[in-house]
């Protein structure tokens, strides 16, 4: 096959004027000259073999020795290609390994070319908070020079923005709250914030009491008076998806009602391990999207037409509804006008709220479960602080759980040890770059904090694979802590909105349990926590446990 110049190159798969290095005239030269020769076809496919070969050669010498980040540590394989980091993304071992690699590199690891991984307190500021000024959390002679040099050149304050290839790896997931551009999240986030007001929150009491009345009901016939185990993972998600079902929607999903997941809940828990695969083949392979989509058979599309037009229906009911609703879309139901927001983006944030703010609750419920369950003297300290608290389980509200001490410091001990967001999530520095826990990094490279990894690092807690209420409590033992390194609410402008009201529902929800029976966890449950994988979500297993009721 006669190849006439380096022009016809790249139709042959060859894409060395692309690569980071540029060939200099001088070997293009004689590359073009070694090429006016007729090729055998089997000439020709070793070419395109050297080709790609010098392709790859030529973005890893680029990656190890020219790039911005090549003096950050880090696995060979992973400064090299992005392709270990997607891997351990997709195997659903992501946090873990972060746990292995700082402790192997340190407090910064480059997890994959243009991404670094932090395991410093500091970080969190800075990468999430309200723009730190580049240095502030700087070291002396620690490199601030470079932020500095930029500084004058360069809007050094910007925000860091969401990684879009992470968090909208396909066109088609609506825009929402969590995914919007800056403009648009501070205006959605504005609309919002009211239904999570502290006036709200009260006024959203009866409806949210109401559906813990009716899980202690379920929970006392379905437990047989602790003869049969109750699966309390099924049992949270039915409780925390029918309240922010209601909060969202304006209806439940009566998951409570009728003892078992509704579809649209179940639809959420099946596309969790896909979207993984998604978010990796969107940052490595884009063309193998359009494969994968087209092998997704026609039947998913329907179901996922049929769930979008179901919460749309339940949308449409609550808007028929002419009174004041202390619920959390009446924020945005009241802009809908101003705004021009179309039926669409309406349900997009409703069904965002109900991922945000029913998944991640009824995790760390489980969580705090088994954390209980298997440490035995913590358990009976709490059942005892709860049970001495109250004279009657009518006592039991909003102000009443918030002054309990061991409660939130069991609720933050799980946090730390089983955080319902354990994974990074990631950010991208902005142009001018930007300091991070005293380290400058370039413009445009991904950033984040791995939860699970941080609050898993012996540097951050004493012991910190054993669960210590304790060190909420200022036991000396762990006043060498970190608590700075806990965040799992993040922090700034795109923080949890729902913490409030996450704390609220975690502290009701444990103390009526508690109030009302004794936990035994069983047999086949005794290891729930071992071996789960993280595939954005943590995918649990059945948590089994023997309710009795608690004689009076
Ligand atoms: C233990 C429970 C919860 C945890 C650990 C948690 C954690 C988080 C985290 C880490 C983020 C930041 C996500 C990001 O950076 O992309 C977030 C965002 C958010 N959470 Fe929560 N969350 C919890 C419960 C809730 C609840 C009950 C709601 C109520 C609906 C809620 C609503 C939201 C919303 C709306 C956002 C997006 C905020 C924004 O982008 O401005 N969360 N949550």
């Amino acid at each position: 096959m006669p190849i006439e110049n380096l022009d016809l190159l790249p139709s042959s798969g060859l894409t060395i004027t692309s690569s980071p290095i540029c060939l200099s005239g001088g070997i293009k030269m004689a590359l073009v000259e070694l090429l006016q020769v007729q090729l055998t076809p089997a000439q020709a496919i070793g070419l395109s073999f050297l080709s790609v070969a010098l392709y790859i050669l030529s973005n890893v010498f680029y990656n190890l020795f020219l790039h911005p980040l090549r003096h950050f540590p880090g696995p060979l394989l992973n400064r090299v290609t992005r392709i270990p980091y997607s891997f351990a993304h997709i195997r659903g071992t992501r946090p873990f390994d972060m746990l292995a690699l700082h402790r192997r590199y340190g407090p910064v690891v480059r997890v994959a070319p243009n991404e670094l991984a932090f395991a410093d307190p500091r970080a969190w500021k800075d990468i999430m908070g309200h723009r730190a000024a580049a240095g502030a959390s700087t070291l002396p002679g620690d490199g601030s020079e470079h932020a500095a040099a930029g500084q004058g050149k360069h809007e050094l304050q910007k925000e860091m923005g969401k990684w879009m290839k992470f968090y909208r790896p396909v066109d088609n997931i609506p825009i929402d709250i969590t995914n919007s551009g800056r403009e648009e999240h501070a205006r959605l986030r504005r609309a919002l914030s009211h239904g999570f007001s502290d006036r709200c929150m009260r006024e959203q009491q009866p409806l949210i009491k109401g559906y813990i009345d009716l899980l202690i009901r379920r929970l006392r016939e379905h437990g047989r008076d602790g003869t049969v185990p109750v699966d309390m993972v099924a049992w949270y998600n039915f409780t925390t998806f029918d309240v922010i079902g209601d909060l969202a929607f304006g209806e439940s999903f009566g998951c409570l009602e009728n003892s078992r997941y509704h579809p649209w809940v179940k639809a959420i828990f099946d596309v969790a391990r896909a979207g993984t695969i998604f978010q990796c083949l969107v940052q490595h392979f884009p063309p193998l999207m359009k494969l994968l989509f087209w092998m997704i058979p026609k039947r998913v599309f329907k179901e996922h037409a049929k769930h979008n037009a179901m919460a749309a229906d339940k949308l449409k009911r609550r808007m028929q509804i002419r009174e004041q609703r202390p619920d959390l879309v009446n924020g945005l139901l009241k802009r809908r006008d101003e705004w021009g927001l179309t039926l669409e983006q309406l349900v997009a944030n409703s069904g965002i709220l109900v991922i945000c703010g029913s998944e991640t609750t009824a995790t760390l419920l489980s969580g705090v479960t088994y954390l209980l369950c298997t440490n035995p003297d913590a358990l009976r300290k709490l059942a005892a602080e709860i049970r001495g608290a109250f004279k009657s389980e009518d006592e039991i509200n909003f102000s009443s759980v918030s002054t309990l001490p061991y409660l939130l410091a069991c609720l933050d001990e799980a946090l730390r040890m089983y955080p319902p967001v354990p994974i990074g999530l990631p950010r991208v520095v902005p142009e001018g770059g930007a300091m991070v826990a005293g380290h400058y990094v370039p413009e445009d490279t991904v950033v984040a904090v791995h939860q699970w990894a941080m609050y898993h690092n012996e540097e951050h807690f004493k012991d910190p694979f054993k669960f210590q209420p304790e060190r909420w409590l200022g036991d000396p033992a762990f006043a060498d802590d970190h608590k700075d390194a806990f965040q799992p609410f993040h922090l700034g402008p795109r923080n949890c909105l729902g913490k409030n009201l996450a704390y609220i529902e975690m502290r009701l929800i444990l103390s009526r349990i508690l109030w009302n029976f004794d936990l035994r966890i069983s047999n086949d449950s005794l290891n729930w926590m071992d071996n789960q994988r993280i595939f954005n979500l943590w995918e649990k297993g059945k948590l089994n446990v023997y309710l009795t009721p608690v004689s009076r």
